[in-house]
């Protein structure tokens, strides 16, 4: 027995490098368990948000699933970081509301334009345009995307949750307190709100699970009819992607498989340098093995679309793992192997609604939004493009709007403040294509 255990025990070692991380195997697992249960919810929301693009939600519940298993298994053998991965809040917000709702298009043709975007995705990171398109977008632009996104998301949970609605005089209104659902949205943001300030791994988990209870006894959530079953098929949305091909003839969709392409990279991108930073795994500034984190995002980005969910992201919920000592590959191994026991527990989807789902969304957008400190404020040429791309994700629904106006007034205001030469090509590449784009989904529809 004890021979078989220093077998595995090397055998992990040699895989994941325990000793040179100044980790162990112990620690390992509680990090893993940790960054699992703070993005648990994902199972719950991504088929809530997808189900309102039209989205089957078991299908969608196993595709979720898989990419998260997958992705963050390529990331531990890889990549050996222990970040994990599964499909972004970011992400399917954009899907659903940007592209399905509000440009019209069918969640079939958009699954389409994600599947051509993982393989642009994947092509980038094998060849070394990866660090070309990294470091031409300057960190301050990077940054307002980032934070952009957590408003536009935490934006999103508060209309789900009943907290804020539309008003025919001020577009936006409080929602109205006398809604009891509405009451679970806030015990649900008071209570994880309360865990997360007080640093307890699992905080979303915990929170959710408790506002679920909440649901149950006070009868505003029906009772589900079982707990565990067996796995949902992925039939209705399983190749959906693939066969809607032919729809990308229309220009619209180029357009979105651009923003998808950006969303998935430059969130990705920006994640993962952030939490290299926590992990002090950087280098001269650079990440190690940055490419094969990427290619293990991008194919699982791929396998999503083929199953049937929008672009997966390296999670920034894996601060929470390293925060309690996850270093190695072996924290993301375990992630995979929770997702892999929780596939069992699809019932418990019918009594995640959108009232426990909007803290979630509010609180990884503010986990999102805190990119903000970074920024440059003091700098007017700085600040009036990040500002744009930060309001203009939520104020205008769409998270490519937001891109739009950061990347065509930074070269403008950069110019005029005597700053020009900073403003690397590229970025003059993306002002004409950014041009390109707002006339495609914003000026041609109402031709
Ligand atoms: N980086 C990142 N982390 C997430 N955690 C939940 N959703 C997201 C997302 O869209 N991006």
């Amino acid at each position: 027995m004890e021979s078989t255990n220093n077998v595995n025990l090397s055998f992990i070692e040699k895989l994941f490098h325990l000793k040179e991380a100044q980790t162990t195997v112990r620690r390992e697992i509680l990090a893993g368990l940790t960054t699992f249960v703070s993005m648990a919810y994902i199972l719950f929301v991504n088929p809530q948000v997808l189900g309102v693009a039209g989205m089957d939600k078991g299908a969608v519940f196993t595709a979720t699933a898989l990419s998260a298993i997958l992705g963050s298994l390529l990331m531990a053998l890889l990549a050996n970081y222990p970040i994990a991965i599964a499909p972004g809040l970011g992400d399917n917000a954009f899907f659903t509301y940007s592209v399905v709702l509000a440009m019209g298009i069918p969640w079939q043709t958009a699954m389409a334009g994600v599947f051509i975007s993982s393989i642009l995705f994947l092509i980038i990171s094998v060849v070394k345009l990866r660090e070309i398109v990294i470091d031409s977008i300057p960190h301050d632009l990077k940054l307002a995307m980032a934070s952009g996104i957590g408003l536009f998301i935490a934006f999103v949970g508060l209309q789900g949750g009943g907290l804020v609605v539309s008003s025919k005089s001020t577009l936006v209104a409080m929602g109205s307190l006398t809604v009891p659902t509405t009451w679970l949205t806030i015990f649900g943001l008071i209570v994880t709100g309360l865990l997360m300030a007080k640093k307890v791994p699992g905080s979303i988990f915990i929170g959710m699970v408790l506002t679920t209870i909440l649901g149950l006894v006070t009868k505003l959530i029906p009772l589900p009819h079982h707990i565990v079953s067996s796995i949902p098929s992925m039939r209705p949305t399983f190749g959906v992607g693939i066969a809607h091909l032919p729809d990308l003839a229309n220009p619209q969709l180029w357009a979105v498989v651009l923003v998808f392409l950006l969303v998935a990279f430059f969130d990705t991108a920006g994640t993962l340098i952030g939490l290299a930073e926590q992990a002090g795994f950087m280098k001269n500034n650079k990440m190690p093995r940055i490419g094969k984190a990427l290619m293990a995002d991008s194919i699982s980005m791929f396998g999503g679309a083929v199953m049937g969910t929008t672009p997966t992201a390296a999670y920034v919920e894996s601060s929470a793992g390293i925060a309690v000592g996850g270093r190695t590959g072996l924290t993301s191994l375990v992630v995979s192997v929770m997702f892999a026991l929780a596939m069992f527990f699809s019932p418990l989807l019918s009594i995640v609604t959108s009232n426990i789902t909007a803290p979630v969304l509010i609180i990884v957008g503010i986990l999102m939004a805190q990119s903000m400190k970074q920024i440059d404020w003091s700098k007017f040429e700085i600040a009036m493009p990040a500002f744009l791309t930060i309001v203009g994700m939520p104020l205008t629904y769409n998270i490519s709007y937001g891109f739009a106006f950061g990347i065509l007034f930074y070269p403008l205001t950069m110019w005029a403040a005597g700053r020009g030469k900073e403003v690397k090509p590229v970025m003059y590449v993306l002002f004409v294509v950014f041009i390109i784009l707002l006339y495609i989904i914003n000026i041609l529809p109402s031709k």
